[in-house]
């Protein structure tokens, strides 16, 4: 059914409401809906923006940052162990939610990151349900898997069979640089960066169309060729405050919710034969249990809800990638295009036009990745007196009796991972042709190369939770970055490091200077102080409603059911448990497909 209005939805029945039109609410209800006999309500908040250039044209990376039609505006609080920064969380407001405004990298996690899932009590949810699925969402283009001697797809495995067309973005000649010159510094090609082993650098594909070099979206992928099912509903700028519950033998049982339009705010009804499945992302799900009274009894005491059932683990075991760049201004002869140019009106206006030839800034991409461990970039004996001293401290911590449930086999797990002995990637580089670095700006005309390192494997762990019982004011997000002092010693040996980097030959070619830390920054204290100024989200948040067992403060089991609800699901990236190395796209989709699974073999139809 094309979009309705309120009119057409309030005080009406369906058999599922999906609340949030993003990533993983559009791929639920999209196969749930496959049923003819089924209805499904998608309620979202933001607008349905089909079309929208910010969106449809490729490669516009941060250009939707601030603009309240497209991005929640998220900020999280001042950084106590971060010298006080707070960061922008941006988040997509908008049919296709982060999937219309990410950076469109498409990369799998590693083999053990999954498997650690099902390792911390989640039955099924492995490296093997994750091929599975992840072959249902994407569809490899075939034409573009070699470049210069670098395989980017095993072609003995599947290609996908799904809608979320995947393929190669246009290089430029710094990118192939960058990627000679991590292979003069030793780092190894990855084995099989798609197929459970990133370790090492390779070039990524992205959610490009490969017939234009348009964005791919849950939107475009998933909505757009089943829009006019007459059993799909979709009603944008409508916000979702809380769910309605009635009680069935001391559990609780969704019979709706309750939400406004973005315009008029007047609460309304909608309610649920079957299930209720919240999708509104990692930072709105805890706030829609909290505002329903389903969480810690202490927050929602503080907001004045009255508490449903106690979940502790709403809104806690939150964590997050943070990425530094150092970014180089680019010679003048170098002939590269980067990013940087778009900001000008002119070259955005032309860059337009050559997109209609294939050529130009909306065609080219993010394409080199690293995977690496610690001791890559920090050297085996640093890297092993990091691990130790990290290691003591966890255990000092567990003597004392600090951790909350679950803390322990999580961080038993993190340690594992980060056992210099194992090799497992740590950190993660990223070669990003245009500016993104901080928080020294860019000069207007010039042309950067920026050298990215990302964390993957945090071991602090924040909160999100509601402070108000409003359900327009944003929850309250505390990601304690820093906490943890091998995250940002890695941090430090990894900029070290890439600092070096540019300094060898190929990519040394075509680096004029280093822009950003600049000369002022030389020693650990100044790298270590501009790290914690100038470092970045990546967007990936989890953990916030995590999929774990009850007494390890889990918020939903292994079927994605919210503890003590009969049918309430949440099925988006909040319920990760442990954070992976890589971009989390693909993770949402897995996600969302296992959930219609689930559902409808729940529903036995
Ligand atoms: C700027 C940015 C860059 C990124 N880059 C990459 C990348 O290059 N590669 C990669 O793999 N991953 C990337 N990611 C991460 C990835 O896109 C997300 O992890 C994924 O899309 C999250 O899916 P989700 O369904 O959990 O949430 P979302 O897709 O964010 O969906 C949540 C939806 O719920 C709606 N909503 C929220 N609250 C309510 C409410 N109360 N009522 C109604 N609707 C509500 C929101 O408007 C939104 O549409 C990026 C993310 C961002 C934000």
């Amino acid at each position: 059914m094309p979009l309705i209005s309120i009119d057409d939805v309030a005080e009406k029945p369906f058999d599922y409401i999906i609340i949030g039109g993003g990533t993983t609410g559009l791929t639920i209800a999209t196969r749930l809906s496959e049923n003819p006999e089924i209805s499904v309500l998608v309620l979202e908040a933001g607008a349905a923006n089909f079309n929208h250039p910010l969106i449809s044209k490729s490669s516009q990376h941060g250009f939707q940052f601030g603009n309240p039609d497209l991005d929640w505006c998220f900020q999280t609080t001042p950084q106590k162990h971060g010298l006080d920064v707070q960061y922008y969380w941006n988040r997509g407001k908008t049919l296709g939610g982060s999937s219309s405004i990410n950076f469109q990298l498409w990369v799998h996690p590693p083999k053990a990151d999954v498997d650690n899932w099902e390792r911390l009590g989640n039955p099924g949810w492995n490296w093997d349900m994750f091929e599975q699925y992840s072959s249902r969402v994407y569809n490899v283009d075939k034409t573009k898997l070699q470049v210069d001697g670098w395989k980017i797809w095993d072609a003995t495995k599947s290609y996908g069979t799904g809608n979320v067309k995947v393929s190669l973005p246009n290089v430029i000649d710094s990118d192939i640089k960058f990627r000679e010159s991590l292979v003069m510094m030793g780092v190894p090609k990855a084995p099989a960066p798609y197929h459970g082993n990133p370790n090492g650098a390779y070039i990524n594909i992205g959610t490009y169309d490969p017939n234009d070099y348009s964005r791919v979206d849950a939107a475009t992928a998933y909505l757009r060729p089943n829009l006019l099912r007459p059993n799909l509903v979709i009603l944008t700028s409508a916000l979702v405050h809380n769910l309605i519950f009635d009680s069935a033998d001391g559990d609780l049982v969704a019979t709706g919710v309750q939400f406004s339009s973005t315009t008029d705010k007047t609460p309304r009804r909608a309610y649920a034969h079957r299930e209720v499945v919240l999708c509104a992302g990692a930072i709105k799900s805890p706030q829609v249990l909290e505002l329903s009274g389903i969480g810690q009894a202490k927050v929602l005491k503080q907001i004045g809800v009255p508490l449903r059932l106690e979940l502790p683990g709403v809104g806690e075991n939150v964590q997050e990638h943070q990425v530094v760049g150092v970014a180089n201004e680019l010679k003048e002869e170098c002939p590269d295009m980067t990013y940087d140019l778009l900001r000008d009106e002119k070259e955005y206006a032309a860059h337009g036009e050559l997109l209609t030839q294939g050529k130009g800034l909306h065609t080219i991409g993010i394409t080199n990745l690293t995977y690496a461990p610690l001791s890559t970039f920090s050297g085996m004996a640093r890297a092993k007196e990091l691990y130790s001293a990290q290691k003591k401290k966890i255990e000092e911590h567990k003597k004392k009796g600090v951790y909350p449930p679950g803390r322990e086999e999580q961080y038993n797990l993190l340690l594992d991972l980060l056992d210099p002995e194992k090799g497992n990637p740590d950190v993660e580089l990223v070669g990003f042709p245009g500016y993104i670095s901080f928080p020294r700006l860019p000069i207007p005309g010039k042309r950067y190369y920026t050298l990215c390192a990302v964390l993957n494997h945090n071991f602090s762990r924040g909160t999100i939770h509601a402070t108000s019982r409003d359900p327009y004011s944003n929850p309250e997000m505390d990601p304690h970055y820093f906490e943890n002092d091998i995250e940002t010693q890695s941090m430090v040996e990894t900029v070290k490091w890439l600092r070096r980097l540019a300094q060898t030959m190929p990519i040394k070619e075509n680096l004029d200077h280093e822009h950003n830390p600049g000369p002022e920054v030389q020693t650990d204290e100044q790298v270590e102080e501009w790290v914690k100024k100038g470092s970045i989200t990546v967007f990936h948040t989890i953990g916030s409603c995590s999929m774990l067992p009850l007494n390890k403060n889990g918020v939903v089991d292994p079927n994605l059911k919210v503890y003590g609800t009969r049918n309430v699901r949440v099925a988006d990236l909040s319920i990760v448990p442990l954070h992976i190395a890589a971009h989390t796209q693909s993770v949402a989709y897995v996600i969302a497909e296992r959930a219609a699974d689930i559902i409808r073999s729940s529903a036995k139809y």
